[in-house]
């Protein structure tokens, strides 16, 4: 009994039912609420977040996604890179209305999840596309790139470069080890057309962990498409 009593305590997000969120969110609200309570509902079931996850999925996951949107263009193509639930895709594209949001993500299990949430929600903004990022180079680019716990920088350089138009920006949601791997990933980065880059600090709501968010620009490489 006491084990069953800890475990339901264990699953209640302090967040729920938080008066900032709406306000926060705005007109994205209602859909954000809507991917919340989708994740909740069916999320775990569908192997898709761990069980731990639903505790604090405002705080880590819904919340820590929004963060990056200041950072974004508002209209234009945004690729979100093995967008996985939908972390940060489906919360950009409530989010940004006025911009395309493309949901890449290899698995089939994932993409029927992600087709159904964005029918679901009505995010007619959301194209999901079944496939890896080296495999759609060439074949799609966009203004900026999101991407969060996919590879290491050195690897998404070479994921995500060629996905971006020159000027376009990735931007990666990375915790304290960012500056690590900017080090790490600077010669690849230079090779494939990567600007310098910069940590940023992003907020949400008081008391909620800052996300850091991983900034480069793509520059125009001779040579490199
Ligand atoms: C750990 S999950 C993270 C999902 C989501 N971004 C999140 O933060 O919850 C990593 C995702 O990246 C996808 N992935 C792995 N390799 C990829 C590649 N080469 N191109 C695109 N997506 C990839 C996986 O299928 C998986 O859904």
């Amino acid at each position: 009994m006491a084990e069953a009593q800890s475990e339901a305590t264990d699953r209640v997000d302090p967040l729920d039912g938080d008066p900032r969120l709406e306000p926060f969110f705005g007109t994205s609200w209602p859909a954000v609420l809507g991917f919340h309570d989708l994740l909740v509902s069916q999320g775990e079931l569908r192997g898709l977040v761990g069980p731990r996850e639903l505790s604090r999925l405002w705080e880590r996951h819904l919340l820590n996604s929004a963060a990056v949107v200041p950072f974004l263009p508002r209209g234009g193509r945004i690729i979100d890179l093995g967008s996985g639930a939908g972390l940060p895709g489906i919360v950009v594209a409530a989010m940004l209305p006025d911009a395309e949001v493309v949901l890449l993500e290899p698995m089939e299990r994932r993409t029927t999840w992600l087709s159904e949430v964005a029918e679901q929600l009505g995010l007619d903004n959301v194209v999901v596309r079944r496939g890896r990022a080296q495999d759609e180079h060439g074949r799609l680019v966009g203004a900026a790139v999101t991407v969060r716990a996919v590879a290491s920088l050195d690897k998404l350089y070479r994921m995500a470069m060629p996905l971006l138009q020159a000027g376009g920006s990735l931007l990666a949601l990375k915790g304290s080890k960012a500056e690590d791997e900017i080090e790490a990933a600077k010669h690849v980065g230079r090779k494939l057309g990567a600007g310098v880059a910069s940590v940023v600090d992003a907020p949400t709501i008081e008391g909620v962990e800052v996300t850091r968010v991983v900034r480069v620009v793509r520059e125009a490489v001779p040579g490199v498409r």
